[in-house]
């Protein structure tokens, strides 16, 4: 559960360093002079999220927390995606044992990111759909790169967004228009996110994404770090608390409704559609 930690406010100098990871799925680089670990998703083409790369992220951003760095950045080493998701693999013909850990390392992620105490940020640099939307409006700051698309396109696929994994986005958009958006799937182009504030600037290159979450983290060197943790906490309790209790309740409906014939049917063609695209391009 969310633990506010005391941070030093004396910066730090030196080189940047790398902190152990536990596989080549992620790395974490510490900028030792402003204390702020980037994260950077590292599974090619996509980024899609399959039981590996969660633990990878999970496993992360809690050696970040337990390192007491200044904030975090979450970003990609994919040159046009963001992350897509959820390895829509995973959801198809499942094993069953593995598509509870996938939901349940999902579920987990999305509370160490959203419920960590120290500034958070994502450096869009590509496609942000389904999930990767959900790692993005876990953070606090969003800044995104020309001409990609970030949503909730859930519905597209025959599934249904649980309430926490919408909980990011409506702290965000207005109700009205997060009902809109999730009913139709839509995905907002970077200046439609800009528009509507699901994002909050744009960089014309990934670099610059960084140090614009950089620089929005640096705006709270002059502020208490414990009630800078607690006031954040008190907008994100009510939801995790929510979160606490229907969790386990929630990879049921999951496993029900991803196993349910009309969603696998549906979780095929969208597969197949991603490939024949892929024809298509060549
Ligand atoms: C109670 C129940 C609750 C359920 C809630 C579920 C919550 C979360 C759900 C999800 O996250 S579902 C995943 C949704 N993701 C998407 O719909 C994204 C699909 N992908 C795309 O739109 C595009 O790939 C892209 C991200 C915009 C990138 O486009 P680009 O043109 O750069 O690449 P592609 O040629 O399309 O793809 C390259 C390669 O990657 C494969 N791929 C893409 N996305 C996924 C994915 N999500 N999972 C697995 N694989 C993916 C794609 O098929 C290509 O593969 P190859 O043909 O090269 O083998």
């Amino acid at each position: 559960m969310f633990s506010p930690r005391v941070v030093s406010l004396v910066p730090r100098t030196g080189p940047r360093r790398f902190m152990s990871t536990a596989s080549k799925l992620t790395t974490v680089e510490v900028n030792d002079k402003t204390g702020i670990a980037t994260l950077t998703m590292c599974r090619p083409p996509v980024n899609g999220q399959n039981l590996e790369l969660l633990l990878d992220i999970k496993s992360s951003i809690k050696e970040i927390e337990n390192d007491s760095s200044r904030g975090l950045i979450i970003t990609s080493a994919s040159p046009k995606v963001f992350c897509a998701g959820l390895d829509i693999l995973e959801m198809h013909k499942p094993d069953q044992q593995r598509l509870r850990a996938v939901w349940t390392e999902l579920q987990n992620v999305w509370c160490a990111l959203y419920g960590i105490s120290m500034p958070t940020a994502a450096a869009i640099n590509g496609h942000a759909p389904a999930g990767g939307c959900l790692l993005a409006t876990a953070c606090e700051y969003r800044v995104m790169v020309p001409d990609c698309r970030i949503g909730l396109n859930e519905t597209q696929l025959g599934i249904i967004a649980p309430k926490w994994l919408v909980s990011g986005f409506l702290n965000i958009l207005p109700k009205r228009v997060a009902e809109r958006a999730l009913t139709q799937s839509r995905l907002f182009t970077t200046d439609e996110a800009l528009q509507e504030g699901l994002i909050d600037e744009i960089a014309n290159s990934k670099e610059e994404a960084v140090e614009k979450c950089a620089a929005f983290i640096g705006t709270f060197s002059k502020v208490n770090p414990v009630a800078r943790a607690l006031t954040k906490l008190q907008f994100r309790a009510e939801n995790l608390r929510q979160f606490h209790k229907e969790r386990e309740q929630d990879v049921e409906n999951f496993l029900s409704l991803v196993n349910r014939p009309e969603v696998q049917k549906g979780i095929g063609a969208y597969l197949e559609g991603l490939k024949k695209k892929k024809a298509n391009k060549q």
